[in-house]
């Protein structure tokens, strides 16, 4: 059988915010094909998935079936790709069936465990399948965190307060964990404390995160995606901030990984990476 030499593209959570983003930023490019839209929405089931994102009818009907995409996407194409955004609570056992299909995944759905990272890369490496995990796909939010690993040589005090639309399950964001981390793997302990704290209620500290990090949430209607490191010291505050205004701003990032994952054979973390 020939196969088609352009990538394929799986979109799992196609009917949600970012998933219907996905379809439409796919479609539009001409090295991929939209091969499957993926979502277990029953209200969404067999729907005309272009209609649904108002690019008119791409004769590409939603299905909630995932494995037999799978095994139909590498039948037809060399090159497979499932883009997953979806829920905290499917994303790993949607991201093992892809690399058990040979079709590379390329991840944005966050609250994945550090355990279950690890098992992922674990089971790329064995497969020899590529997977992208990216936390975060907006240009902005990786010169932030290049800024905030920056200033984490002059600042021992730090805190990171992400804001969120009030749909999001997870907490903290995937982004504000991975800014932690990278602060964290410098070597320094943050924050030192200064005197003895009590919570009166608790969370009001936020949490901690790596080495002493303090992630704050706020989850409120009309807010999409923010960040801000805050940095501390004597008589002068550092921040940082990115807002989110459309969610298109991540759609560089999303076809940069499409393209970046087929040519590889592990598991890669952060889109910093592959820039
Ligand atoms: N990495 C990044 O740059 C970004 C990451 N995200 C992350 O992406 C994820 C999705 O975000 P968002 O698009 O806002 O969420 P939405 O809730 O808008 O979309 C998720 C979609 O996936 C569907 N879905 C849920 N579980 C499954 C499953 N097991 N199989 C198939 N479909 C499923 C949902 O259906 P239903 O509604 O019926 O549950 C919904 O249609 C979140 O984890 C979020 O944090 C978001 C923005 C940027
Ligand atoms: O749920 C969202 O919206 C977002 N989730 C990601 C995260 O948890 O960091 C990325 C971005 O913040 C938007």
């Amino acid at each position: 059988m020939t196969q088609d030499s352009t990538i394929a593209v799986i979109v799992n959570g196609a009917a949600g915010k970012m998933g219907r983003e996905v379809v439409k930023a796919v479609t539009q490019a001409e090295d991929m094909t939209l091969f499957a839209a993926i979502d277990h929405n029953p209200q969404v089931q067999g729907l005309d998935v272009g209609t649904l994102v108002g690019m008119g009818e791409q004769d590409l009907f939603i299905t909630q079936e995932l494995e037999p995409t799978l095994a139909a996407a590498v039948q037809s194409h060399r090159q497979t790709v499932m883009v997953d955004f979806t829920h905290p609570s499917s994303v790993y056992h949607n991201v093992r069936a892809a690399i058990a299909y040979g079709v590379r995944p390329v991840v944005g759905t966050t609250g994945l465990s550090e355990e279950q990272i690890k098992d992922l890369a674990e089971f790329a490496d064995k497969a020899d399948v590529g997977c992208l995990i990216i936390p975060n796909f907006s240009i902005g939010m990786v010169l932030l965190q290049q800024a905030a690993v920056q200033a984490s040589q002059y600042f021992d005090h730090v805190e990171i307060i992400e804001l969120h639309h009030n749909q999001k399950a997870d907490a903290p964001s995937g982004t504000a964990l991975q800014t932690a981390q990278m602060l964290s793997e410098l070597g320094k302990t943050y924050n030192p404390p200064q005197v003895e704290e009590k919570e009166h209620f608790p969370g009001a500290r936020g949490s901690k995160v790596g080495e002493q990090i303090r992630v704050h949430s706020v989850r409120l209607p009309g807010l999409i995606a923010h960040q801000e490191v805050l940095f501390g010291a004597p008589g002068q505050i550092y921040t940082l901030r990115h807002d989110t205004s459309d969610r298109a701003c991540y759609m560089p990032g999303v076809l940069l990984s499409i393209r970046k994952v087929i040519e590889l054979q592990t598991l890669v973390f952060g889109l910093e990476k592959l820039i």
